[in-house]
């Protein structure tokens, strides 16, 4: 079964061109200008930009959490990722502490049977000991996972220690691996909710005033040093505030290999959504961290232009508002996680490329490229290159819709963007050749979606390693030692 996309313009991370695209069954196989017309399927793309379909290297599907699970599964979140453009998900298997990884990696896998799009795994450390030590390099080895995430933050619940995490970021290194964080410092936060609680403050206001910047900025900085000590890169996820943001720019300075994540959610609303009078409103957008001001909002923006971030994402982990109401009278208790899977495309080509704040290019690399690389599967994925996997968006520029509840895939009963205009939306997603999304509609198909293996690092974790050694602390040999003085 082969598949032509005539007559529009391919944009990729590094080029603009006119050109079609040639598909035989799952896979790319030519690119260039008047390719032949006789593919059993002929795409339009008159008017529309082809793209390496979008890349969400974050979400929570069916995530057990908070004492809830998150509302989209791997078929309506994967149904609402091509929605929107993203042809592949990237979710994090969670053991349970004192639970072997691959049997968390094993209930992880039974989740995606009706996967619409590709996906992959990162694999949780939430706890330490002999036996995490050692299923790490199976998980690397054999498993196809190459990143392992940990949350400074969910004390009592997620959060490792520096102990652990230190350990951990060790071994990350020997095994070519890459450590993702969840930065915020997870003992001041459960200080300050404890605060605020006893003085009444018990509203989703509160959320966000028990995470302020500085609790994110500090971990930040906590967890590169961590890493640099472990000779190891790092990959910090939601990033939200100028303070984490300017760790990861200084850190970059000094040719720390440290990447960063701003979510569309932190990009685009703002922390006077949590003052509004409507208690569901409110609880509604509570997330961690919590959206910011404008100027943290700016910074990130910054950073995405002047590549110190390189990635962004949704952190998809959406709950209905019964469950958000769990939280009725103590913030606390509120299920962390907002929604955006249908919306990061749209939403980020409307508020950066429209506005100049990003080239088409950029787009193409902060949704798709750039994670294809950190993540080892370029060019599989991210490229629109003959051998690539034919996950492809055809984006129309011209293409509006407001969004909302009502329209989305998404299984929740809101939106965190109602009610925005975007303008840029997919007239065709292709996944691995299937096309999803035609002319706007959903035509997904359930279980098509494959496991994407990971294979470990070599490069930058051997640099690393290499100049770990050169520069390693040496005794010092003396010739002649003084007798002691006692
Ligand atoms: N971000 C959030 O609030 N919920 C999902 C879990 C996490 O990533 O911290
Ligand atoms: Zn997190
Ligand atoms: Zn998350």
């Amino acid at each position: 079964m082969s598949k032509l996309i005539k007559g529009g313009t391919i944009v990729t991370a590094d080029l603009t061109f006119k050109g079609d695209v040639y598909i035989q069954h799952d896979r790319i196989v030519a690119v260039g200008p008047d390719l032949p017309h006789d593919a059993d399927h002929v795409l339009d793309a008159t008017g529309c930009y082809v793209m390496p379909g979008g890349i969400d290297p974050h979400t929570h599907l069916e995530m057990p959490f908070m004492g809830t699970y998150s509302s989209d599964d791997f078929e309506s979140g994967t149904r609402a990722a091509l929605a929107g453009g993203t042809t592949m998900v990237v979710d994090f298997a969670l053991p349970s502490p004192g639970q072997s990884l691959l049997d968390a990696l094993a209930m992880w896998h039974n989740k995606t049977g009706r996967a619409n799009c590709d996906y992959s795994f990162h694999m949780a450390i939430t706890w330490w000991g002999e036996q995490v030590f050692d299923e790490m390099a199976v998980i690397v080895r054999d498993k196809g996972i190459n990143t392992f995430k940990h949350f400074m933050a969910y004390k009592g619940a997620l959060m490792v220690d520096d102990d652990e995490m230190f350990a951990s970021f060790q071994r990350c290194a020997e095994l070519g691996a890459l450590p993702l964080v969840h930065a915020e410092n997870g003992d001041v936060v459960a200080q300050l909710q404890a605060r605020l609680l006893a003085e009444g403050n018990n509203g989703p206001e509160a959320h966000a005033y028990s995470r302020p910047p500085e609790v994110e900025g500090e971990a930040t900085n906590r967890a590169i040093m961590i890493a640099d000590m472990a000779g190891v890169p790092v990959y910090i996820v939601h990033v939200s505030c100028e303070q984490a943001h300017e760790a990861i720019r200084r850190a970059r300075q000094k040719g720390i290999r440290a990447y960063g994540e701003p979510l569309i959610q932190h990009l685009t609303l703002d922390e006077s959504e949590y003052a509004h009078p409507d208690w569901d409103h409110a609880a509604r957008r509570v997330m961690s961290p919590p959206f910011r001001n404008k100027q943290h909002q700016d910074s990130l923006w910054a950073g995405l232009q002047s590549g110190s971030l390189q990635v962004v994402a949704t952190d998809h982990c959406a709950f209905t508002t019964a469950q958000k109401r769990f939280g009725v009278g103590d913030f606390t208790k509120i299920p962390n996680g907002t929604g955006g899977l249908e919306d990061r495309m749209p939403m980020l080509w409307t508020h950066g490329v429209n506005t100049g704040r990003l080239t088409m290019n950029e787009f193409v690399a902060v949704t798709s490229t750039n994670i294809a690389k950190i993540l080892n599967i370029y060019p599989k994925k991210g490229a629109i290159l003959p051998g690539a996997d034919a996950d492809i968006v055809v984006w129309d520029p011209a293409r509006e819709k407001t969004i909302s509840a009502k329209t989305q895939q998404s299984a929740i009963d809101y939106n965190v963007f109602e009610g925005k205009k975007v303008k840029g939306l997919p007239r065709y997603v292709l996944s691995r050749g299937v096309v999803s999304i035609h002319d706007g509609e959903v035509r997904t198909r359930e279980g098509h979606g494959e496991f994407v293996p990971r294979q470990p690092f070599q490069a930058v974790n051997r640099a690393l390693s290499t100049w770990k050694e050169l520069t390693a602390p040496r005794k010092v040999e003396r010739s002649g030692i003084p007798a002691s003085g006692v």
